[in-house]
């Protein structure tokens, strides 16, 4: 059960769509919700309704296309106008049309931000926000404040600002939401604002943190430990400039940390699937090392690491990964020793010792390579035959053999370039030639490969290739240096990379499509639930 009386509050929707190049359509919007009401959030504030044409058109079709489970539905706006009555402005009769149950409403709480930039007076300020809570609470609906500007507001004149706080709670706003809109709050200060707000008022508080100091997820920790019962954030810290709290790293801190279950333990094992089903809607990427859910989260690369996280997971982990939905994952490099290829042939699923001659083998030859241009981070199919290689005792015997290959390049004034390749290989015993066509020199390649193994090995069509990087590795210089290449590859169940180095971009790239072919038909290692189909199956 979620702890009832802590307010989890979302604002991705509305201050997450602040941040630079986040657009979300009302469908994008909608997808968003459903992840964020499946995870347990209590409050998901969806926009601001009069102001911003979508988002009252968002809450039309919430009534009848989002059927919540766990959240309220919040609608975010301002106060009545100055000199307006409350029923007749237009923006606060808008926040009732849109038919939640909860309505936030902005309040200033700086004095100078209310002669400044609402160009009214302090009284009439108090009046606005009074006027509206009572107007909106008297229509049924359950109202939180949002005080603007509270932290530096209580600085420059603290008696101003819990005049606001009290004046919204006792026309009855159910909780207060000190804001540092800023950004430019430190924990320490939050946290005795908090503190001393509470001491002197006695309202129910909650936090709203932006992150332009890079502490948005601490402030926000800092008001719950002194005393704040609700903390607002976003999806991936999305919002304003350097965005907002990020909501996922806070609700794992709350639970986790704190042992307030603002969702189920059960619900915070979808935290990982939940941000990456967000960032597929938002198509705003989250980072790798993010808290709690990032890719990088739980990934290892480090040696020494390696050989304690052997031994016991919690020695390098300041948590379960699975807790949250994550797992742990060990890179192999030149930073590695015996022990990271033992954990990651583990997580090929190959059962090995990192006291064996075989890693031993293997680490060195990844240090070797590593120190050529070799990177085998990303390329972990490149890892996985050199390893297997190492346990089988040598190269293991190919299924086909490469003779010869060529790509030719060429253009005419007024015609598009054309890219030839073609490929001669020994394939059961038998010499294949085929040729491709591509935009390039590795689809040329990539398409001659297919057309010459396919037939043979039904399994490669499975295989498309979704990325190519190249690098070019300094050392050297100009045209003459040496590059890196990188491809990544699914097939439909996995997603794997590999890697390949020469002088020539086109020679590396070619290591790297043969390294995905020989990897797709490579049989696995016994038992793993994932691997690629048997040779017999895979040669059809
Ligand atoms: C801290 C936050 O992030 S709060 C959320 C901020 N979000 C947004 O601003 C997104 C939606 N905003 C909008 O669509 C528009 O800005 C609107 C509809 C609110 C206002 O649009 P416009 O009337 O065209 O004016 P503009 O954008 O220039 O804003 C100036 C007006 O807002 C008023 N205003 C400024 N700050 C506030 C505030 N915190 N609360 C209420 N009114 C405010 C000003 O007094 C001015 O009103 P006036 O024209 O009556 O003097
Ligand atoms: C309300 C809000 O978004 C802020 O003060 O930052």
């Amino acid at each position: 059960m979620a702890e009832e009386s802590f307010q989890l509050y979302d604002t991705t929707l509305r201050d997450g769509t602040q941040q630079e190049g986040m657009v979300l359509t009302v469908e994008d919007k909608l997808a968003v919700a459903r992840r964020l009401d499946a995870l347990g959030v209590g409050f998901i504030e969806g926009g601001w309704p009069g102001a911003v044409p979508k988002d009252t058109e968002f809450f039309r079709r919430a009534r009848t296309e989002l059927d919540l489970r766990n959240a309220r539905l919040v609608a975010f706006g301002a106060t009545r106008r100055p000199g307006v009555r409350t029923a007749l402005d237009p923006q606060v009769r808008a926040l009732l049309e849109a038919g939640t149950p909860v309505v936030t409403l902005v309040a200033k709480s700086h004095t100078g931000h209310v002669r400044s930039a609402l160009r009214t007076t302090l009284a009439e300020n108090l009046a606005m926000i009074a006027g509206t809570v009572r107007y909106l609470v008297h229509a049924g609906r359950r109202v939180f404040v949002d005080a603007e500007h509270y932290f530096d507001g209580y600085h420059l004149n603290r008696e101003y600002a819990l005049e606001v706080v009290r004046a919204a709670a006792e026309a009855g706003a159910e909780t207060v939401v000190l804001c540092d809109t800023n950004g430019g709050c430190l924990p320490d200060e939050v946290r005795s604002v908090v503190a001393e707000t509470l001491a002197l008022t006695g309202v129910q508080l909650g936090i709203h943190a932006h992150n332009d100091t890079g502490c948005a997820v601490a402030n926000t920790m800092a008001a719950v430990d002194a005393g704040a019962v609700h903390a607002q954030g976003t999806a991936h810290g999305y919002g304003e400039r350097c965005g907002n709290a990020d909501l996922f790293t806070v609700t794992a801190n709350l639970v986790l940390k704190r042992g307030r279950e603002v969702v189920p333990l059960e619900r915070l094992r979808d935290l990982a699937a939940t941000g990456r089903a967000v960032t597929e809607v938002t198509q705003v990427p989250a980072r790798a090392a993010a808290p709690y859910i990032g890719g990088s989260a739980f990934t290892h690369k480090a040696g020494l690491h390696a050989s304690a996280l052997r031994i016991d997971p919690d020695l390098y982990q300041h948590t379960t990964p699975e807790l949250v939905g994550n797992t742990m994952r060990t890179l192999v490099s030149d930073m590695g020793g015996r022990s990271s290829v033992e954990l990651k042939a583990r997580e090929l699923g190959y059962t090995v010792e990192a006291g064996s001659d075989a890693v031993a083998r293997a680490a060195t030859r990844v240090k070797e390579l590593e120190n050529r241009g070799y990177s085998f981070e990303s390329a972990d199919a490149s890892f996985e035959l050199l390893l297997r290689e190492e346990l089988d005792g040598g190269p293991r015997p190919r299924l086909f053999e490469v003779e010869s290959w060529s790509v030719g390049v060429s253009g005419a004034q007024g015609t598009q370039v054309r890219t030839e390749a073609t490929v001669r290989l020994t394939v059961q015993g038998r010499t294949v030639t085929a040729t491709g066509h591509g935009n390039g020199p590795v689809n040329a390649l990539d398409t001659a490969l297919h057309t010459a193994l396919d037939p043979c090995f039904p399994s490669l069509a499975r295989l498309e290739l979704t990325d190519y990087r190249v690098r070019v590795l300094s050392g050297e210089t100009g045209s003459g240096a040496a590059a890196r290449v990188l491809i990544s590859y699914r097939d439909g169940r996995r997603r794997w990379g590999t890697v390949g180095v020469d002088g020539n971009t086109t020679a590396a790239s070619w290591q790297a499509l043969l390294d995905a072919v020989h990897y797709v038909l490579l049989d696995g290692p016994p038992g793993r639930a994932d691997d690629a189909p048997p040779l017999a199956a895979a040669t059809g």
